[in-house]
């Protein structure tokens, strides 16, 4: 486990209250370290310190958790007996979780001990005149776990082994319309993702909580984007900015777009003009309010753009340090996707695309990077060949045996239970018009679907970056794929194959819009229920 689960550091505000819930007293940290601790009598506490004042150690009994705000490192903790109530904020969300699951598991796990029994207790330990020791909880064992899920009847599988029952799946005939019931605590936190980065994962994420700044790359599989998330989830969310060169891994990410956050617009106006753009309030203010820049699909960066943005942060943060002092820490794969410059847009040839196309070719690159990671093992794939083959194919080297394997694989079948083998374009306009013209051929009614934004000023932004269409069109037997997780359980996942199988009869004129789709995942079939709310 990357993080330590029984501790978080963060902002920490508490608040008394009295009977009325008017407030009393109120304790305000900027800087704080929330720790989990027992005494003597196996109570457990949460001990609020810093490094000038007292702790203070609030019981962890009859407690309400709100974690809604969890991912961006924000949470409150009400403690009825005490009545006060603990703000979190600016914790880093992934050790925000753990800290919250530990504190949920433990909780849940205790056994229920007579309140004569701890009377007596606290009595004897009253008059033994030892002072009260706390030290702090062990980390969740594999038997707080499996005590915790048995008290709240959830099986042993976690949710990360898919393995749903045949009787636990909804029957494609079922037609009760019923939203997804929002998530209990409990089972929120049971069934988080654990997966543990590996060695060289670890190494590049340790260095990255060093505040060094860092460029990791890897071939296609290799855990870039899930090393970032992570990287992202350990960094407390103030002062932090994930930014990508493209908008769909910004929204990948959950951040915005490299060129959005810098404001210089292309990098194409003069030095002079781009420290003018930059500074304009909103801009100026976040890059200086910015300790910490995440770029993801580095490689698709301009090599001079770079040296602008750096140029520009220097002067807006009036720092003389590379990057005005922020920490970096840059992901690509350099060997995927160039940067798309001016000389290549207009066709021209590619001897005289500007020199310093790639950003690794920069000044700014040498004076700031200091540390390079690859990572070398391949998650996504388990064929050792195929892995082989993929890597070979990365640096240009497409030999004998290669081509002879991939022209093979046309005889395999590319087809299953109607859902087809996805084709592969380069351009995204070949792929739409392939599809535009796979839609047309079917000849069932086509049912039209528009997103209802709640921001209609950000729609054509939603439109450009988020991977959904803006308007849906569907008929009975098209291919479709999920762009989101849905139900990880039931093979609901992100890029989930498809077809369309019905709509629901209330569409066009009734409430609800749904259409079932069915899903290929291990031979087994599922539905989905898509409502327009
Ligand atoms: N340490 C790990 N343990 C388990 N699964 C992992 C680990 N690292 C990565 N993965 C999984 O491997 C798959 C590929 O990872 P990811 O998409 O992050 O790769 P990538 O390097 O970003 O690939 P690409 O260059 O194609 O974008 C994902 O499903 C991810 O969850």
């Amino acid at each position: 486990m990357e993080f330590n689960d029984s501790t978080v550091n963060c902002a920490a505000n508490i608040i008394w209250t009295d009977a009325q819930g008017q407030s009393i007293r109120k304790v305000t940290h900027k800087i704080a370290t929330l720790k989990l601790v027992r005494n003597d009598l196996r109570e457990m506490f949460i001990e609020v310190s810093t490094e000038k004042t007292k702790p203070i150690k609030l019981k962890l009994s009859s407690i309400a958790v709100h974690k809604k705000f969890m991912n961006e490192g924000k949470a409150s903790i009400m403690f009825n007996n005490e009545k006060c109530t603990l703000f979190i904020s600016n914790a880093p969300p992934g050790n925000l979780l753990l800290f919250l699951k530990t504190v949920f598991i433990k909780i849940s796990g205790e056994k229920a001990i007579d309140p004569a029994v701890m009377q007596k207790k606290i009595r004897a330990h009253m008059l033994s005149g030892v002072p009260t020791k706390f030290e702090e909880i062990s980390p969740i064992s594999n038997t707080d776990l499996l005590r915790t899920k048995k008290l709240l009847g959830v099986s042993k599988a976690s949710v990360t082994t898919p393995s749903p029952q045949k009787n636990r799946k909804r029957k494609m005939e079922d037609d009760v319309q019923k939203l997804p019931a929002p998530k209990k605590l409990s089972t929120a936190f049971l069934g988080e993702e654990s997966a543990t980065l590996n060695e060289e994962q670890n190494e590049v994420f340790q260095s990255c909580l060093k505040g060094h700044n860092v460029f990791f790359t890897g071939s296609a599989g290799t855990g870039k984007s899930f090393m970032l998330k992570k990287i992202i989830s350990a960094l407390p969310p103030e002062g932090t900015v994930a930014v990508a060169s493209t908008g769909v891994a910004a929204c990948l990410i959950g951040g915005v777009t490299l060129h959005a956050f810098a404001g210089i617009g292309d990098g194409e106006a003069s030095l002079k003009r781009c420290y003018e753009l930059a500074s304009r309030p909103v801009i100026s203010q976040a890059w200086r309010k910015c300790k910490r820049l995440i770029i993801d699909e580095i490689s698709m960066v301009d090599g001079e753009y770079f040296d602008k943005i750096e140029a520009v942060a220097r002067y807006i943060r009036r720092n003389d340090k590379p990057f005005g002092g922020i920490q970096l820490i840059l992901c690509g794969d350099f060997l995927q996707l160039p940067p798309v410059t001016k000389s290549i847009q207009r066709n021209q040839p590619l001897s005289s695309a500007r020199e310093k196309r790639f950003c690794f070719q920069s000044d700014s690159w040498n004076n700031s990077i200091g540390m390079s990671y690859e990572l070398k093992i391949v998650h996504r794939q388990k064929d050792e060949q195929f892995v082989k083959m993929l890597n070979l194919l990365r640096i240009g080297l497409v030999n004998e045996d290669i081509t002879k394997r991939l022209l093979a694989t046309s005889i395999q079948q590319i087809e299953s239970n109607g859902i087809l083998a996805t084709q592969l374009c380069s351009h995204t306009n070949d792929a739409n018009s392939i599809n535009e013209s796979c839609l047309q051929k079917l000849e069932a009614a086509s049912k039209v679907f528009h997103a209802e934004d709640s921001d209609i000023g950000s729609v054509k932004q939603l439109d450009s970056q988020v991977p959904a269409p803006g308007r849906l069109e569907l008929k009975i037997g098209a291919q479709v794929m999920l762009l989101k997780n849905v139900n990880v359980s039931n093979g609901l996942v992100n890029g989930a194959r498809g077809i369309v199988i019905g709509f629901h009869a209330t569409y066009p004129s009734g409430e609800d819009i749904t259409y079932k789709m069915k899903i290929e995942e291990s031979d087994k079939k599922c539905c989905l229920d898509y409502y327009n709310k």
